[in-house]
């Protein structure tokens, strides 16, 4: 089974199945699918997933929604990728985390300092099946306010994109031993928050155009649930 999840009920609006709450969220059981409304930011998606696999088995996850584009990285509003890496830049200090000399995970003896990856096999097959580039992301709590600091953070960590979800996703499925991949739309330039540069409803249709055919139901061999 697998578990799907976005900040918000607007970038699944494709679904179909039925409806339930879950932590006073929405939630959908579908073919082959469960699907939760997380919230927004990383703790929300972090204790959504910890606490659904908590109580129910999930052998996959996917996370997906709109992102913003950084300064560089050729992405355009209604380009869709998959992530690769995640980088947790608000972790630590400036330069990140390990000056503080604490990992912020350790799994099976690796330690895990703001980076983290999503499940590399299971990203080449989607990459394959829906025919994606595979880019890297950064995520914040609080979002990149002038097209300065968006460049800034990018060269820094070296990320295409910007969510506030998408560490603490892979971080989680790390943690849980859940292997789980994301795939973003791009919504708007990162840093840019004048509202006429967005194209939400763009974003969330090409999402849709991206995922509809492999959650309705059918998801192509091995990627099964
Ligand atoms: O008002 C603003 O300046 C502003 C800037 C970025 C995002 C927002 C949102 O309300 C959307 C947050 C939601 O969408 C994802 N998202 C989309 N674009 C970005 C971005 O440029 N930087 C960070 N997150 C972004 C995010 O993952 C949330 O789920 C408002």
């Amino acid at each position: 089974m697998w578990l799907l999840l976005s900040p918000t009920a607007l970038e699944a609006s494709f679904l179909r199945g039925e409806p339930f709450s879950f932590l006073g969220r929405k939630g959908l059981r579908g073919e082959g699918f469960v699907w939760l409304e997380t919230g927004i930011g990383k703790v929300n998606v972090a204790l959504t997933l910890a606490a659904w696999a908590s109580r129910n088995p999930v052998e996959k996850a996917l996370l997906f929604g709109i992102a913003g584009a950084y300064p560089g990285s050729g992405l355009l509003p209604g380009d869709v990728v998959l992530v690769g890496e995640e980088v947790e830049a608000d972790l630590g200090t400036q330069e990140g985390l390990k000056p503080l000399g604490f990992p912020a995970l350790e799994v099976e003896g690796k330690a895990y300092y703001n980076c983290f990856p999503l499940d590399s096999g299971l990203t080449r097959a989607l990459a394959q099946v829906l025919d994606l580039q595979v880019v890297a992301g950064l995520t914040r709590d609080r979002v990149s306010e002038t097209p300065g600091e968006a460049e800034a953070l990018a060269s820094r960590w070296g990320a295409q994109l910007e969510s506030m979800e998408g560490a603490a996703f892979a971080r989680a499925c790390l943690a849980l031993g859940i292997p789980g991949v994301e795939v973003r739309a791009i919504s708007n330039p990162a840093g840019v928050r004048d509202k006429g540069a967005w194209r939400i409803p763009l974003a969330v249709r090409t999402l849709e155009g991206t995922l509809a055919p492999i959650l309705g139901g059918a998801f192509p061999e091995g990627l099964q649930g």
